[in-house]
C-alpha cells in the first residue's frame, strides 16, 4: 500500500516492450497517454497529500499488435526547483513549502485584493489536454505544460492568465466537434470581482496568421463568465458538464475561503485547509445557453454535495439530463493525505460518504402557472424530480443510478448526447480501485472485470472502426499490483461484454496514476510532420502572393 500509494517511482524513458498475452487488435494503433503523481519525497522532504506529488507521464504505444511502455516525470520548473534544492521548495495544494516563490506576496496581508497574481506550481498531475495537434499535461492552477506525447519530453509552460483572467483552470476539458476546448476557470484575484469564466480555445490558428507560429490560445475566446454567489468563498469545482446546447456548471458549497487563503503562508497551513464544505448550503445548478452565452435565468438547486466527476450531460424533450459522481462530505480529499495511507491504511483511509452516480433532470421549459410544488420533469424515463417552490427557485432531486464508483469514463463520441454506458473504476470505502465496471444506465446493470491484487487505473475508451453503437469497442486501462511479485500490465477488454481480449505485462514499477487519453495514430503528428506542415502553408502562401 505504502509502495504503492508514497514511494517515489523511476522513470522509464526508454520504450519498453511489453509481453502480450492474447490478441491486440490489429486497428489500434496510436498512444495512451496518462499523467498522475510519481514522487512525493524529495531530500527529506515529504509532499503531505497524494495529489501534490511530482507529475510522473507515461504512455503505452500500440504498433502492429505491439505495445512498449515509457514514462518520464515532466521537467515542470516546480521539478527542477525541487530537485536542485534536494527539497520541496514550491507550495502544492497539500502543502506548503518554505521558503516559496508566493513568500513576497503572500507575506503582506491581503494581498489577494491587489493586482499581483503569484506564480503557483506548474506541477500538472492530473490529466492530459488535447489543442488542434498540441498536447498538454493540466492541473488546476493557470499553468498548464505542452508535451511531446510520443517522448514525453517536457515543453513550453503555458501561463492561462496571459490570455485570459482565471486563476484556477479544470484539468477536465471538453472537447466539441471541431475540435475547439471548452474550459471553464475561478478568477479571484479581479479587484474583488470573483468569478467562473467559460472559455474555448480553438484547434487551429486562423489562416492568415499561420506563419506567425503562434499559439491556439492566443486566439482564445471568453463565452461566458457568472458572477460567483459570494465573492470571498467561490466553489471548487473540478469538472462540468456540456449538453448540444448548454453548459452545466454545479456552484456547489464546496467553496475556497480567500481570506484563509490569503493568510495561509503566513499562518503556516496549507491550501487545501481554506477548502470548506458547508454541508447546510445549497448546490446551484448554472445552466449556460451557449448561443446566447447567458445563464438560463430560472434558479435551480440541489443538497450540499461534494462533486469532482460529471459523467455526461444531454438534452431530452425540453429538459436537461446530467450525471455526476457526487459525495456527502469532503472525506475524499482527506482520505489522500499520505500519513492515512500506509501500511494501516485499511483503518485510517476511510471514506465517511461513498461516491453516489446520480442523475439530474433540469426542465427547460419553467412553466409560469405550474403550482408550487409540482414537479416541472416530464421524462418518464427517471425518478429526478424538480419542485416549483414559492420564490420561483426551482429544487432538483436526483435519481440515483449506482454507488460506489469513481473515473467515470464514456465513449466520447456520446458526449453531450443521450448515452447508455459507464465505464469507471468501483470504489467502496477506501482508496482501493477494485474492479472495472461498466454501467448500463438503461437497464441498471453492471458489468466487471476483476483479479486477485489488481488496482485498475481509469478506463479509456476506443471506439472500434466500423462502430454501430454505443459500446462498439474496446477499454485500456493500466493495471498496478498490490501483490510486490506480480508485474503491472495495460489490460484490454472488449467494451461490450468486459470480456479479456489482451494484455501487455511491462517489467517496471509502474504508477497510480489519475486521468489520461488515447491518441490514435492519425492525430499523431512529429514535430517534423508539423514544421512541413508549416512549411507548405508557408510555400502555398508564396505561391498565393
Ligand atoms: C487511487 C486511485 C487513483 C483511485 C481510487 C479510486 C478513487 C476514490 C478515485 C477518486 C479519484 C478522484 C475523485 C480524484 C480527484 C482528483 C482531484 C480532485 C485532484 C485535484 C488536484 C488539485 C490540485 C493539484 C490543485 C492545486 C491547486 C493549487 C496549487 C492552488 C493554489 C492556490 C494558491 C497557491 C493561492 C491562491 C489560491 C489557489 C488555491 C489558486
Ligand atoms: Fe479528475
Amino acid at each position: 500500500m505504502e509502495a504503492l500509494f508514497g514511494r517515489n517511482k523511476e522513470e522509464n524513458p526508454e520504450p519498453i516492450k511489453a509481453e502480450v498475452q492474447g490478441e491486440i487488435p490489429s486497428w489500434l494503433q496510436g498512444i495512451l497517454l496518462r499523467n498522475g503523481p510519481g514522487m512525493h519525497t524529495i531530500g527529506e522532504s515529504k509532499y503531505n497529500h497524494w495529489f501534490d506529488g511530482l507529475a510522473l507521464l507515461h504512455s503505452f504505444t500500440f504498433k502492429n499488435g505491439e505495445v512498449y511502455y515509457r514514462s518520464k516525470y515532466l521537467r515542470s520548473d516546480t521539478y527542477t526547483c525541487n530537485i536542485e534544492a534536494n527539497r520541496i521548495v514550491v507550495s502544492e495544494f497539500g502543502t506548503m513549502a518554505y521558503p516559496d516563490p508566493c513568500k513576497n506576496i503572500f507575506a503582506k496581508a491581503f494581498c489577494y485584493l491587489s493586482h499581483t497574481i503569484p506564480e503557483f506550481t506548474d506541477n500538472c498531475l492530473i490529466n492530459i489536454m488535447r489543442n488542434g495537434d498540441d498536447y498538454y499535461a493540466t492541473s488546476e492552477v493557470n499553468f498548464i505544460r505542452k508535451i511531446n506525447p510520443q517522448t514525453l519530453e517536457t515543453l513550453e509552460k503555458v501561463d492561462y492568465t496571459k490570455y485570459v483572467a482565471v486563476n484556477l483552470a479544470t484539468s477536465h476539458p471538453h472537447y466539441d466537434s471541431a475540435g475547439n476546448v471548452l474550459n471553464m476557470g475561478t478568477s479571484i484575484v479581479d479587484k474583488g470581482k470573483t468569478k467562473y469564466v467559460i472559455f474555448k480555445i480553438p484547434p487551429s490558428v486562423p489562416e492568415t496568421e499561420k506563419k506567425k507560429k503562434k499559439s491556439c490560445l492566443k486566439y482564445l475566446e471568453v463565452m461566458c463568465a457568472i458572477p460567483s454567489r459570494s465573492l470571498l468563498h467561490p466553489s471548487y469545482y473540478h469538472s462540468f458538464g456540456v449538453t448540444e446546447n448548454y453548459i452545466v456548471f454545479i456552484e456547489q458549497p464546496f467553496k475556497l475561503d480567500i481570506l484563509k487563503l490569503a493568510t495561509a503562508y503566513i499562518r503556516g497551513v496549507n491550501w487545501a485547509s481554506c477548502l470548506v464544505f458547508h454541508k447546510d448550503d445549497k448546490s446551484w445548478i448554472h445552466l449556460i445557453d451557449k448561443k446566447t452565452k447567458k445563464e438560463v435565468s430560472t434558479k435551480f438547486y440541489t443538497d450540499a454535495m461534494v462533486v469532482f466527476h460529471h459523467v455526461n450531460a444531454y438534452e431530452e424533450d425540453g429538459h436537461v439530463v446530467f450525471d455526476i459522481i457526487s459525495y456527502t462530505d469532503n472525506s475524499l480529499y482527506q482520505m489522500f493525505y499520505l500519513k492515512n495511507l500506509n501500511n494501516e491504511f485499511q483503518n485510517h483511509a476511510k471514506l465517511t460518504a461513498i461516491p453516489v452516480c446520480k442523475r439530474f433532470v433540469v426542465p427547460l421549459q419553467c412553466d409560469k402557472d405550474a403550482e408550487v410544488g409540482s414537479n416541472l420533469v416530464k421524462l418518464p424515463s427517471t425518478t429526478a424530480t424538480a419542485l416549483k417552490e414559492k420564490e420561483g427557485n426551482v429544487y432538483c432531486q436526483p435519481e440515483i443510478l449506482c454507488e460506489g464508483i469513481e473515473l467515470p469514463r464514456i465513449n466520447y463520441d456520446y458526449n453531450a448526447k443521450k448515452y447508455r454506458y459507464i465505464f469507471a473504476a468501483e470504489v467502496r470505502w477506501s482508496p482501493v480501485p477494485t474492479k472495472i465496471v461498466k454501467f448500463d444506465t438503461g437497464t441498471k446493470k453492471m458489468l466487471h472485470w476483476e483479479e486477485e491484487h489488481c488496482w485498475p487505473a481509469e478506463p479509456a475508451f476506443v471506439t472500434s472502426p466500423n462502430a454501430k453503437e454505443e459500446d462498439d469497442g474496446i477499454i485500456l486501462s493500466s493495471i498496478v499490483s498490490s501483490d510486490p511479485k506480480k508485474l503491472p500490465f495495460l489490460l484490454i477488454l472488449d467494451a461490450k461484454t468486459l470480456k479479456e481480449v489482451a494484455r501487455a505485462t511491462v517489467n517496471v514499477e509502474m504508477h497510480l496514476d489519475l486521468h489520461g487519453l488515447f491518441i490514435t495514430e492519425k492525430d499523431l503528428k512529429t514535430e517534423q510532420e508539423k514544421d512541413l506542415k508549416t512549411q507548405q502553408e508557408k510555400d502555398l502562401d508564396t505561391e498565393h502572393e
